[in-house]
């Protein structure tokens, strides 16, 4: 059966309507220099019709591979080339948008299991759910940058857009450093985007979207079900991988919700961040359980070496982030990656009530901890690690403001 017979129904191309504001700009795409036309980049991004933002959509998500293969006994299932195949059907549906990533191995040296349930379609891609709307792309604005964006500039689009969030930091800059390593867990991250005119290969601030660069492989825990561990070392500040999946409303993720707490397994992660707080209660939620990728592996813990970031790339809408895992400190070879579902700090006691208070899913958390809280609840993105740092800087800039030498 050839591979891409399980990929075929994938390509809902939506050809975007031109708006009224878009034909009038492709009116002055061309300029010209005596009878030639000249097309010039201002313009030609502004004319929707020169780019391909394809959206994908939950309803078109294929389970051909996972379903012929659950159709077979468990001899088959449970024989040690399943392996292979699992580790092959990441790289089969991850080859056009992560090309380059390290290749992931699956490893269980705890019982027979080969590889995972066959329960998932694996995807880096955001699938969206019913009555989620593309992305509106006409209010993408595109740096106007040339070669490298410089995080001192004074007029890169990009930058000032991340210095709204930044600025309170005290930290002026991009979201990373020039080694692409995030600086502050936390805070949004605006990456340039299709619509920019710097050069996607040297530009220092396109990160996420270049893809994975660290080595991982999903083991078998022996009282987590499966996990995701180091397969070298990754620096603080690493990108991980994105959380993929289906995109949902609040609405339709209560009611999966319902579903997952009786089998005691959640991928459901709210977007909740504190930047978000103006928008009220959590609109949109992620779920990685019938489409997703190595991230939907990683597990609880009280004293996690990995975080969830909101992270802006082909997306206007702040409402929108994607889900960007980075490493929040050094993590050896062989060290299991992990978040905190519940998005807070493990050294914050206060954490306690909302721990308690929550209604979503309460397991024993085995996450090993020496500060573990007991309990593993169900996934969400809050950020008081932000919040901390944002005040530890005010507390500085209050001291020097304050401060008057002898
Ligand atoms: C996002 S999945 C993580 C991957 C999961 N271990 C698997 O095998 O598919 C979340 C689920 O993993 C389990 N889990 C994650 N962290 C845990 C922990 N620290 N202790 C116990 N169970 C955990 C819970 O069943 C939870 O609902």
């Amino acid at each position: 059966m050839s591979s891409n017979d399980f990929n075929s129904s994938v390509d809902s191309l939506p050809r975007s309507p031109l708006s009224t504001k878009a034909v009038s700009i492709l009116k002055n795409t061309f300029t010209s220099i005596e009878e030639y036309p000249i097309l010039t980049w201002e313009a030609y991004r502004q004319d929707l019709n020169n780019f391909n933002h394809r959206v994908y959509y939950a309803r078109d998500l294929v389970s051909l591979l996972h379903d012929y293969i659950n159709s077979y006994e468990e001899s088959f299932r449970l024989s040690p080339h399943m392996r292979l195949v699992f580790e092959g059907a990441i790289r089969e549906n991850t080859a056009e948008d992560d090309p380059d990533a390290p290749w992931i191995e699956v490893i269980n040296t705890i019982d027979d299991e080969p590889t995972p349930p066959w329960e998932f379609y694996y995807t880096n891609k955001i699938w969206l759910g019913d009555g989620i709307e593309p992305s509106d792309m006409t209010e993408l604005v595109g740096c106007d940058c040339k070669g490298q964006c410089d995080p001192k500039s004074t007029t890169c689009s990009c930058l000032m857009k991340q210095q709204e969030y930044i600025r309170d930091f005290y930290t002026p800059g991009f979201g990373y450093d020039y080694k692409g390593r995030l600086r502050i867990p936390g805070v949004p991250v605006f990456e340039c985007n299709a619509h920019c005119s710097c050069d996607d290969d040297e530009c220092k601030n396109r990160v996420v979207q270049k893809g994975r660069k660290c080595s991982v492989n999903i083991r078998k825990t022996p009282n987590k079900g499966w996990g995701v561990f180091a397969s070298k070392k990754i620096a603080k500040g690493t990108y991980i991988g994105l959380y993929s999946g289906e995109f949902l409303k609040d609405d339709e993720c209560e009611r999966r919700g319902l579903v997952y707490d009786q089998s005691g397994r959640t991928y459901l992660l709210d977007i909740d961040f504190y930047h978000l707080k103006p928008f009220g209660d959590v609109q949109y939620v992620v779920d990685a359980y019938h489409a997703g990728n190595f991230t939907r592996f990683l597990n609880n813990s009280c004293d996690p070496n990995c975080k969830v970031n909101p992270c802006y790339i082909n997306e206007p809408d702040i409402r929108r982030p994607l889900l960007a895992l980075f490493a929040t400190r050094d993590v050896g070879i062989g060290e299991e990656l992990c978040f905190n579902y519940n998005g807070h700090d493990p050294d914050n006691p206060e954490d306690d009530d909302d721990l308690l208070g929550t209604k979503s899913i309460k397991n024993k958390c085995y996450c090993g901890a020496v500060k573990c809280r007991g309990k593993c609840i169900s996934l969400s993105t809050g950020l008081s690690e932000a919040l901390i740092h944002r005040i530890y800087v005010w507390l500085i800039y209050l001291y020097k403001s304050l401060y008057v030498p002898l």
